[in-house]
């Protein structure tokens, strides 16, 4: 970690605020939490797209009767003895790494806090705390590398709705997305780097992304371009040909058509055509949450291991890796820079 002499006139204005925004999670791995957090996500018009006069039955009367319990009981399984939630957890310990980094290349007078669309601690009352301390300046920065209306738009939603509340609006930027960037890839690349020294090469890297509906795209979602931008990028610097990677797209929630394809039935494929070793990485996912810990490396690994597969090789997200938090500070530095001009 090196000072730069770009940051100076940043560094000197008070008041700078940094938040890590993450999806967000329950409070506790049971279903009476798991089904306020449900409620809080699902009833959001940025991630189902149905009408509410129509969504809000099925919601209330069929999901969260059922859903919060088989829910709490996957997030037991993941559940962190003394960290709680892994996604609100590693994005805490982000917010921290960061922090520090950014003190060292001389960034002092700035806050960094992990802040979640849903649930706690929540990103509008983070906006408003920092507001009433006297921060001026915020920069929220999603960890959502990939843009997509389900997600980044509503961090969007949330707080240009927090500043339409303010007469006096703070200077807000929020990061748009960052599929492509420099420090984010060369970090996923050392990640599968490491995995592949100590493992070595697998036949196939399944590269695994979040799904959203099919419809969403065709309306102008630029989220899978991004996740295919991304994954092509990552290919290319690990040397690896259009044979050796694929992309699919995990956590299909619901009957519509998703993106595809999808991440489970393509291990069960791989296995079935005699593919024996693969690895799996989930580039979307900056912080190890449900979708990765259970979904991929309990559900899918079993799917893949129950159809003939014989190594599932799941590489860990970027969480605390020094090379991901230094291509937070590369990304937030950037982002500051806008404001010395
Ligand atoms: C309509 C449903 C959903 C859309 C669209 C969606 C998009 C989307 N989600 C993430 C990231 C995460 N999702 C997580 C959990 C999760 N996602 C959905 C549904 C949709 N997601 C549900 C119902 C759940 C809860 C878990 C369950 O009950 O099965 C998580 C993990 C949260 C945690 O606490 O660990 C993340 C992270 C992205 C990036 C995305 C679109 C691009
Ligand atoms: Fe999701
Ligand atoms: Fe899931």
């Amino acid at each position: 970690m090196t000072s730069t002499s770009t940051d100076h006139d940043t560094t000197q204005t008070p008041g700078i605020g940094v938040i890590l925004c993450n999806l967000g999670t329950p409070s506790a791995p049971e279903p009476a939490a798991v089904k306020r957090y449900l409620a809080e996500f699902l009833g959001d018009p940025r991630v189902v797209e149905i009408p509410a006069l129509i969504w809000k039955p099925i919601l209330h009367g069929l999901i969260l009767p059922r859903r919060p319990k088989e829910s709490a009981q996957k997030y037991q399984q993941v559940w962190l003895e003394d960290g709680g939630s892994p996604l609100l957890y590693h994005t805490e310990q982000q917010a921290l790494l960061l922090r520090g980094w950014l003190g060292e290349a001389g960034i002092r007078n700035v806050q960094v806090a992990a802040g979640m669309r849903y649930g706690e601690p929540g990103l509008k009352s983070l906006l408003e705390r920092w507001y009433q301390s006297g921060l001026r300046r915020i920069l929220i920065v999603p960890l959502y590398p990939q843009y997509s209306a389900t997600t980044t738009a509503s961090v969007y939603d949330v707080a240009y709705a927090w500043a339409a509340s303010k007469r006096d609006i703070p200077d807000l930027r929020i990061v748009n997305q960052y599929a492509e960037f420099d420090g984010y890839i060369a970090a996923l690349e050392e990640t599968v780097r490491k995995h592949w020294s100590s493992h070595g090469r697998p036949e196939q890297l399944v590269v695994s992304y979040h799904g959203i509906p099919a419809r969403n795209v065709q309306l102008g979602d630029p989220y899978q371009s991004q996740c295919l931008a991304t994954s092509k990028r990552l290919a290319e610097r690990l040397g690896l040909n259009e044979s050796q990677y694929r992309v699919t797209f995990q956590s299909r929630f619901g009957k519509a058509r998703w993106l595809e394809p999808y991440t489970q039935p393509t291990l069960e494929q791989l296995a079935q055509s005699g593919t024996k070793v693969v690895d799996v990485i989930c580039p979307g996912f900056p912080a190890d949450c449900l979708e990765t810990l259970e979904e991929i490396n309990m559900e899918v690994r079993e799917a893949f291991l129950h159809h003939g597969g014989q190594e599932f090789r799941y590489i860990p997200c970027l969480n605390e890796q020094p090379r991901w938090i230094s291509a937070l500070r590369d990304l937030v530095q950037q982002n500051l820079r806008a404001w010395e001009r």
